[in-house]
């Protein structure tokens, strides 16, 4: 990256400079360079916001990358339009970190750009039709056919016209050579309206008139007057309630919520009486739609272990950028991580504290709002467009100086990072996989910290190899925490056996005889009890008992997936869905039954198992609203339920007293994952999920079911010796060729014809033989799952040595392959994929 942009040239503002690199909206590859005029020379910064020409006539807004002196070798520079920001939208780190992350990840500037903008702040552009006023009809040497004038006829009734208005104007779709004509006959103009797509929320509120609020007797003289109106009288009331004028005059000032005020049922015609009869006013203003919160509580004191660790890490970081902090479940990870957020924030620098999924974290965001209170700032996935653009803003105007946030909120504007925390850091979820940029937001900012001049720190109690072995080498601090805080201990296991359960005639409803008396002993001490039961890989599904049809996709190769709870199927690829049918569409029988087993069909189980036990479910079907996780996690952490039974969700952070006991349904569909990482991600679901059990005084009990109890796998989970797993898997690793020896890059084809994705596929594989450093090239071969969205996939699989500039050269060469194969005629309508670091 260092190659691209040295540090100079971010300094933005250098009236020498002639030239500015633009960066443009997707589809458009790489930034253009064009011209400064003179007189906008003085508005030019790195991130603003301009207006180009691009093409013959298409303008489009883009945002100012790089300003130089080099006029480009092999087009001639247009000049940049208009500027559009004061002060720029995005500030110079961050352009250098998506150019970065552009270049890494194989992906188009654009493209980092619109994962980074939040799309409430986007300007989003819209083809306009105007007259060019230079035009003049009478005196144009062209003539015009009769769709032009009929085009003409309307733009002089109105300013501007879009695409869709023009089609219905001349009742054809084919409007485009139409409009071409009339550009060049310089009789129209087509621009790319501007909008800002962000709305502040603007709220009415009420107040007592003029001085009312600070003249009792006034306000005496309008209680009598409302006397025998009870709806007003009401509203006065309540007022009065909110604000008591009486004692404090001052706080009328900013008055109520028009809507709170009316919230209980009261009347708005009454409210309007009052208005009208000089008592109340109301006036406009605009809103934070992120409330203002005062911290509740100071952070905890740490215990020594925790102590001992928080010295640790700052002393590695004399030394170290990255440090690792590998703490088991339950050791107050958490508590750490607040006192140094204190620090660094205490010395003047912005911290990111990163979650896998923060919809599955809301426990430990309570836990840091109590804290920090509304100095911290929350980038959420179930964030509306606006609430993530007044994070943005905050960021921007130093209102949050602390962010808590998903993978997105890497793209924030922080302009002097002191420290990224990264929780969980061994999560999948922090990889994007679609759409580009196919960015790790863990690898991401340990870069973005890299650029701030700030440190990372990595957390988990089951870190990733790719951590592990880093900081083995010794390239990260390596900080450890064995035990739980207070007086918790780890967690006891049982393995209990499917297949001699179902011999001796004592499994029930798939359970296990260990499973229902550990459940019931947890529910007669009235503790709480989590099912987890791993989503990847297996759904239910609908499967005719009589031929054997099940539902199928008909756009992917993929089986459709049973929701019982909307009484359909659905493909979890592409979305299509259709109603189960009443009886098999293959042979009439009315025999169809459900295959699988989904967290649906255990919730039915344990509920006749455990008849009396409040059951609850967590998975994506109940938490797809807003507040769904929220609700059900209150109602756990409230007692309302006794048995919880989820996915993945479950596993992550959660820190419940009273859940003594996890069972783990299947144990075995966690084992069996065909990946190089399926060892790996298995000892870490199982001791995630356990470390849930027994975090307080009681020991927690796991209990796991499988059909093969003996895999030594559960024995090395069992004994929890972490490093010597990573010994004994890094064996293969480095055998095999697999991260973290070699660094992977993945290129999938897409073609709607098989033959067409194919050869695209295998032309791909010759040239990049040629490609001189040192890799191995497996495939191509149909992708695992062969079509998507009716398109055929082919998938190549590099493994690059990770010595020297192997991997910058390969990906410069990739990217020159690829653009040399998209301008072949035949593989036009090729979509290539590249994915670098796939999980
Ligand atoms: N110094 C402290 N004082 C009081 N309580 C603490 C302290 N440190 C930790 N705890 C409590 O101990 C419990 C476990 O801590 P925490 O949730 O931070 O662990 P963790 O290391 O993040 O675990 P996991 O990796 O399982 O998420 C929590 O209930 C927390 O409030
Ligand atoms: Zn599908």
């Amino acid at each position: 990256m260092e190659s691209l942009f040295g540090d100079h040239e971010f300094l933005g503002k250098d009236s020498g400079n002639n030239f500015a690199d633009i960066i443009l909206p997707v589809p458009i590859p790489r930034m253009f360079t064009y011209k400064i005029p003179s007189i906008l020379k003085p508005q030019i910064q790195i991130g603003s916001r301009v207006m180009v020409q691009f093409g013959k006539k298409k303008v489009l807004t883009g945002i100012i990358g790089k300003v130089h002196n080099k006029p480009p070798q092999a087009y001639e520079s247009k000049p940049i339009l208009d500027v559009l920001d004061i002060e720029p939208s995005v500030n110079p780190l961050q352009i250098r970190f998506w150019v970065w992350m552009a270049e890494y990840y194989c992906c188009y500037i654009g493209e980092v750009m619109h994962a980074a903008i939040p799309s409430g702040l986007r300007l989003s552009s819209e083809s306009k039709i105007q007259l060019n006023p230079n035009f003049d009809r009478e005196e144009s040497k062209y003539p015009l056919d009769f769709r032009e004038e009929k085009i003409l006829e309307a733009l002089e009734k109105t300013e501007e016209i879009s695409y869709e208005d023009c089609e219905k104007i001349l009742g054809v779709k084919t409007i485009h050579p139409i409009l071409k004509s009339l550009v060049a006959k310089e009789a129209i103009l087509i621009y790319e309206k501007v909008l800002e797509k962000y709305t502040p929320k603007i709220e009415t509120r009420i107040r007592l008139t003029g001085d009312i609020a600070s003249n009792k007797i006034a306000l005496e003289t309008i209680f009598e007057g409302v006397q025998g109106k009870p709806k007003q009288e009401s509203i006065l009331l309540k007022y009065l309630r909110d604000i008591p004028v009486f004692q404090k005059p001052q706080l009328n000032e900013k008055g109520v919520d028009k809507a709170r005020l009316l919230e209980e049922g009261d009347s708005e015609s009454s409210l309007k009486t009052l208005i009208k009869n000089g008592i109340f006013e109301s006036f406009k203003v605009v809103v934070n739609r992120l409330p203002e919160e005062e911290p509740e509580k100071e952070p905890a004191i740490l215990s020594t272990t925790q102590q001992t660790a928080f010295e640790e890490i700052k002393t590695h970081f004399e030394t170290k950028q990255t440090v690792l902090l590998h703490g088991v479940t339950g050791s107050g990870k958490t508590e750490i991580y607040i006192q140094l957020i204190r620090e660094v924030m205490d010395s003047g620098s912005q911290v990111l504290l990163l979650l896998p999924e923060i919809a599955l974290t809301t426990q430990i965001v309570s836990r840091l709002k109590k804290v920090f209170g509304s100095q911290m700032g929350v980038y959420h996935s179930k964030y509306s467009d606006n609430e993530r653009v007044e994070v943005w803003n905050g960021v921007l105007s130093g209102r949050f100086s602390f962010v808590v946030g998903v993978r997105s909120s890497i793209f924030l504007p922080f302009d002097s990072l002191g420290m990224i925390i990264i929780d969980e850091e061994h999560e999948p979820s922090y990889k994007q996989f679609d759409p580009a940029p196919r960015f790790h937001a863990r690898d991401a900012a340990t870069m973005l910290a890299y650029f701030h001049q700030a440190k990372t720190l990595l957390g988990s109690a089951t870190p990733s190899f790719e951590s592990y072995f880093n900081a083995n080498q010794g390239k990260y601090g390596y900080v450890e925490i064995t035990h739980r805080f207070g007086d918790a201990t780890m967690p006891q296991y049982h393995l209990a056996d499917l297949a001699e359960d179902r011999k001796k005639n004592l499994l029930k409803l798939d359970s296990t005889r260990m499973m229902r008396e550990k459940i019931q002993a947890a529910l007669d001490k009235q503790e709480q009890v989590l099912i987890f039961q791993n989503r990847r890989g297996y759904s239910p599904y609908i499967q005719c008992e009589d031929c054997g049809w099940t539902g199928q996709c008909v756009q992917c190769d993929v089986s459709l997936t049973y929701h019982q709870f909307a009484g359909e199927m659905r493909c979890h690829y592409c979305g299509y869905k259709e109603k189960v049918p009443q009886s098999c569409p293959a042979c009439g029988s009315t025999q169809l039954t459900t295959m699988g087993m989904g967290t649906e069909r255990i919730e039915e189980s344990l509920s006749l198992l455990f008849p009396e036990a409040r059951m609850g479910r967590m998975d994506l079907d109940t938490t797809r609203n807003k507040y769904g996780y929220q609700r059900l996690l209150d109602e756990f952490g409230a007692g309302q339920i006794d048995i919880l039974v989820g996915t993945q969700m479950i596993t992550k952070g959660l820190d419940f007293g009273k859940v003594t006991v996890v069972g783990i349904w299947d144990g075995d569909r966690i084992l069996n994952f065909p990946d190089f990482r399926s060892g790996e991600r298995a000892f870490q679901q199982i001791t995630q999920v356990a470390g849930r059990a027994g975090r307080r005084e009681v020991q927690g009990q796991v209990i796991i079911q499988s059909r093969n109890p003996n895999n030594d796998l559960y024995k090395k989970v069992i004994k929890g010796d972490y490093f010597e797993f990573f010994r004994q898997e890094m064996m293969d690793r480095k055998k095999f060729y697999y991260p973290p020896y070699v660094k992977l890059v993945k290129i999938t084809t897409r073609h709607a014809d098989f033959k067409v994705s194919e050869k695209a596929a295998h032309a791909l594989h010759r040239e990049m033989a040629n490609i001189a450093v040192k890799k191995i090239v497996l495939g191509p071969e149909k992708g695992i799952i062969a079509r998507i969205k009716n398109q055929f996939q082919f998938e190549s699989l590099i493994k690059l040595d990770r010595s020297g500039n192997t991997q910058s050269v390969f990906k410069e060469s990739l990217a020159k392959i690829q653009e040399e194969l998209q301008s072949r005629p035949e593989f036009r309508s090729v979509r290539w994929i590249v994915d670098v670091d796939p999980s």
